[in-house]
């Protein structure tokens, strides 16, 4: 397959609100251009990981080529990148972005622009690209679509009277769509003579190939064989294979200007290929590198510990090659005497988390339990030094103490007016402070306000959605560190310090989330040979307690006798849920205890 003219490529990305459809146009896309066979049609082609198809999200972007034949009959060469649409990975909907020149902003005809819908828009407009509105689910019966435009062009100031009004779901439109990208995304400009210069977009781990890069070509070709270099790390190899997605790979000759498609590069170790680095020829390279990205600053620290501690080299290997195509992904050792070794793990969201955990998992078959989340806090220590503070258990004794600073976000929250009273309280519950209040129209409102991150990552955004019956959307960003009254609370396991079920917690908030915690844990550990008391404490004062009883009979005591296979089951059974069990001291405790204070209802 030979380069494709400039003239005749187009590259764009689709962004939207969580849910309102990009996978499922991504799809018809796909069909409608004969890029897969409809018998070979599976819904969401383009999430391929297993996460993404069960929860039916996009975690990760994904860049797959597409020949259209237009209406002026001309074949065109189309590069559609999915992007992901949950606030954790906004980030990777920017990556996205720098790689293309137009973006197809989907927005939900019976939901209307959404928080996220505002932040995309704006990110797709600050790279400058040309967007193209698309109000998809137009099948559905409560579907507003002149409503929608009005609210495109107002609360976006993108003009939305070419937007196509489409359904994902039936295909209608989706010809529409294709003929607006051919008209208003612009052709991608490069230089086909000019030593090679191309941006790694993503870039993932394969056992026999090493690392495979995708990348966007800006300058010049790149072509199996070819002797390159990545412009960052200056790290050289040989080409071993170019290719394209569609949305299996595909080889093919030569990427050129203005193309998208991977690179082979055989590289072994997972860190000499970063994303948002140049990629160009070692012997001629190319006058300066591509901007790159901006660093994703991690939100959110857990610890991650192997339920079985021979497993720990095996997980530093797995968060190793996950941070290939997740460069957000940080971490460093964490001891606990509870657990073991393990590490703190940053990540950008509490899905963010989920997903990494969720994959570490399954993709690498480890046994793990995640601690509580934490947010970065600064302390100011009474002898004039800053330190940072990700874990609870490496808080300064409060005899060093001076002050404590967290960190703020302001969120913004798009409701119907009606919910406003609603989500004004939860704001308050978790100390959030009210900025402003804009009526966007009368059907939607504007609230942002302040609020500590640490309260955000505990049930924050379930609880918007359900008393807001799902209509809440929320957005948010980092905004600076602020002093708060924070203390650390510890939980006592039979008279025991668990250092790993210790957490920060605002002082006005300890003895609730106390006592809620303590109920709770009974709730979850199991009821052992003996008695477990189980305490909150702040410093050496205990402020709440509950108690696991004893348990009365053995497992085997119901089957009499007899029935061996009976009992082989049932100790089968107990052996299974021993292995997500951890011993700490005598008691024995399931991983959701670590994650309880996620669960406890004020
Ligand atoms: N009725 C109807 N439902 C649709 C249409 N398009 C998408 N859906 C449904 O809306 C839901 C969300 O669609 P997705 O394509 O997964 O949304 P997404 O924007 O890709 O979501 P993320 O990748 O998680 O950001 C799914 O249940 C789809 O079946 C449509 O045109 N009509």
């Amino acid at each position: 397959m030979a380069t494709t003219d400039l003239s005749h490529i187009r590259n764009f990305s689709i962004v939207a609100h969580i849910d309102h459809g990009k996978s499922t146009i991504s799809d018809r896309i796909l069909e409608m251009t004969n890029t897969v066979e409809e018998r070979d049609m599976e819904s969401q082609l383009l999430d391929t990981m297993d996460i993404e198809r069960e929860r039916g999200i996009t975690i990760k972007s994904n860049a797959v080529r597409v020949m259209y034949t237009a209406d002026d009959g001309e074949t065109y060469q189309f590069n559609l990148i999915d992007t992901p649409g949950h606030v954790d990975f906004t980030y990777e909907v920017s990556r996205s972005l720098a790689a293309c020149e137009g973006a197809v902003l989907v927005v939900d005809a019976t939901q209307g622009v959404e928080a996220q819908t505002v932040s995309n828009a704006n990110l797709a407009m600050n790279a400058d690209l040309e967007i193209v509105p698309a109000i998809n689910k137009i099948d559905l019966p409560s579907a507003h679509p002149d409503e929608v435009k009005v609210e495109i062009e107002d609360e976006l100031a993108v003009p939305a009277e070419d937007a196509v009004c489409v359904s994902g779901k039936t295909g209608e439109g989706i010809h529409d769509l294709l003929e607006a990208i051919v008209f208003l995304v612009p052709p991608p400009e490069g230089d086909a003579g000019a030593p090679l210069k191309a941006l790694v977009l993503d870039s993932y781990f394969d056992e026999y190939r090493g690392v495979v890069a995708m990348v966007r070509v800006f300058d010049g070709h790149v072509a199996k064989g070819d002797e390159l270099t990545m412009m960052q790390t200056g790290q050289d190899f040989l080409a071993d294979g170019v290719g394209v997605k569609r949305p299996v790979e595909v080889p093919v000759d030569e990427l050129g200007p203005g193309e998208v498609g991977f690179v082979v590069t055989g590289l072994k170790d997972p860190e000499s290929v970063r994303v948002g680095d140049t990629l160009t020829y070692r012997d001629r390279p190319c006058a300066e590198a591509l901007p790159g990205y901006r660093e994703a600053k991690p939100m959110v620290y857990t610890g991650i510990f192997p339920v079985d501690n021979k497993d720990y080299e095996d997980l530093r290997d797995a968060l190793e090659k996950l941070h290939v195509n997740d460069p957000s992904l940080v971490w460093e050792p964490e001891t606990s005497v509870a657990l073991g070794f393990g590490f703190r793990v940053g990540f950008l969201g509490l899905l963010h988390m989920e997903v990494v955990k969720e994959r570490l998992e399954r993709e690498f078959d480890l046994d793990l339990i995640a601690t509580s989340p934490s947010v970065d806090y600064h302390v100011y220590l009474t002898d004039g030094e800053t330190t940072d503070v990700r874990s609870p258990q490496d808080l300064p004794d409060v005899t060093r103490i001076d002050h404590i600073e967290e960190p703020y976000l302001s969120a913004k929250v798009i409701v119907p007016p009606e919910f406003t009273g609603a989500v004004m309280q939860l704001a308050v519950e978790h100390r959030g402070v009210m900025a402003n209040m804009d009526y966007l129209s009368d059907k939607s409102v504007e609230m942002r306000f302040d609020i500590p991150l640490a309260e955000l990552i505990l049930d924050f955004f379930d609880q918007l959605k359900s008393r807001t019956k799902g209509y809440a959307s929320l957005d948010y960003e980092f905004s600076e560190y602020r002093p708060s009254d924070l203390v650390k609370l510890d939980i006592l396991l039979s008279g025991d310090d668990v250092d790993a079920l210790s957490f920060i917690v605002h002082r006005d908030k300890a003895y609730t989330l106390a006592r809620g915690l303590c109920d709770k844990l009974k709730e979850i550990i199991p009821r052992q040979l003996f008695e477990v008391p189980i305490q909150g404490a702040i410093g050496n004062k205990i402020i709440a307690r509950s108690t696991v009883k004893a348990r009365r009979k053995d497992v085997l005591a119901k089957c009499y006798g007899g029935d061996i296979s009976r009992k082989r089951k049932l100790l089968e059974k107990q052996k299974e849920g021993k292995k997500r069990m951890k011993s700490i001291g005598s008691v024995e405790v399931p991983q959701e205890a670590f994650l309880a204070i996620l669960k406890v209802d004020e």
